[in-house]
């Protein structure tokens, strides 16, 4: 099979990387040529996955055109921020038929919209997936076990599919519930900037615990209330997900909300990255869905307020890095 991945950033890049076995040529797409050359000729992608080394079998082009014209699988894997347009982009030289796989973790900033459902508005027809669960690059590059669930709504296609992602010890489950994985994916992001803000603020265990455990509670809250199921958001794609990237010092997101933990301001720390963190744009698209749906979603409005400059980080955790004051040493029960 033809396989394009769009984007050579860090996860499009692994993702090409396990795609390439003997029946499958892929093909990775770079929007900068020095990536491409560097991806096409030297085996590595420094920028983004510094030390790998990648398939032979690899190729990459920062031709758009013919990405598009070589795929007859398209996966598609750059920040959520440009994921309609590279569809746009690519939509006059892509077969009709062909399935198209999301790999990114957010929503559209405007619509609201999942990224599958920026699929079926720009290519409709194609069959639209989303790949997510606990996949930090690296480690799946390093060749460490991991899992994943591909969720599309017709398990014949998601079938097809697992098949032609799994690879050796990365395991690939098949999910019916579009909703809640690309939700829990979303969403774990915003979580993560959260416990992240919790270590920099050197807060306890327990603390962290907590914000994980009620941040898994506004997964579910948000992913039922847009016709997801409860149950998705305990596997994978939710509590899986949310535990890897609030727990990995590799995290982007855990990244940024430590930094700010730290006392750093956003600009700061955005403008030391090369990498996309999904969960800083996700907060208030998240906030927006909650208004929408009448739900009590305090940590993702938190992590709203500090990310666009309402209250410091430190305001947001008051209470809980402080001794607690006399008199209320006692469960309120
Ligand atoms: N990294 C990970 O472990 C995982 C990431 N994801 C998700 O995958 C998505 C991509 O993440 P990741 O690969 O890590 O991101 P990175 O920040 O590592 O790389 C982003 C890539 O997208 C490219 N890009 C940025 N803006 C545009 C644009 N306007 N048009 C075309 N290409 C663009 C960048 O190119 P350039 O170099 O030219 O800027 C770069 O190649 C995100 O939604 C993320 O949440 C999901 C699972 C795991
Ligand atoms: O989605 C991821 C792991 O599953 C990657 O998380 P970060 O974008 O925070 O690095």
């Amino acid at each position: 099979m033809r396989v394009t991945v769009l984007g050579a950033g860090s996860w499009g890049t692994t993702v090409a990387a396990l795609m390439c076995r003997r029946d499958h040529e892929v093909l990775l797409w770079a929007r900068n040529p020095d990536v491409a050359a560097e991806v096409d000729e030297q085996r590595s992608n420094e920028a983004y996955l510094p030390g790998a080394r990648l398939p032979a079998r690899l190729r990459a082009t920062a031709d758009l055109e013919r990405a598009s014209r070589h795929a007859e699988l398209l996966v598609v894997g750059v920040p959520t921020g440009a994921f309609r347009e590279a569809l746009e982009l690519t939509r006059p030289h892509l077969a009709p038929w062909i399935p198209v796989v999301s790999l990114s973790k957010g929503l559209e900033r405007n619509t609201h919209l999942r990224m599958t459902e920026v699929i079926k508005e720009v290519l409709p027809g194609r069959p639209a997936a989303a790949l997510t669960g606990p996949n930090l690059a690296r480690e799946i590059l390093a060749g460490q076990a991991a899992a994943s669930v591909i969720a599309t709504e017709d398990l014949t296609v998601a079938a097809a599919l697992q098949r032609e992602l799994a690879r050796g010890v990365f395991r690939v489950y098949t999910h019916h519930d579009v909703v809640g994985c690309e939700i829990g994916g979303a969403l774990k992001n915003v979580i993560a900037i959260a416990t992240g803000m919790a270590q920099g603020l050197g807060v306890g265990d327990n603390t962290r615990s907590a914000v994980m455990s009620r941040g898994l509670a506004e997964l579910t809250t948000l992913a039922v209330a847009m016709g997801g199921e409860a149950t998705t958001l305990a596997g994978l794609a939710g509590m899986g997900d949310l535990v890897a990237t609030c727990m990995s010092p590799q995290s982007r997101n855990r990244h940024v909300g430590e930094q700010l933990g730290l006392g750093r301001s956003l600009d700061e720390i955005l403008g030391e990255m090369r990498m996309v963190a999904e969960g800083v744009k996700t907060a208030s698209t998240v906030v927006e869905l909650a208004d929408h749906h009448g739900l009590d979603m305090p940590i993702a409005r938190t992590i709203h307020d500090v990310v666009t400059g309402r209250i410091r980080a430190s305001e947001a955790y008051r209470g809980l890095t402080r001794a607690v004051p006399a008199g209320h040493e006692l469960d309120p029960g």
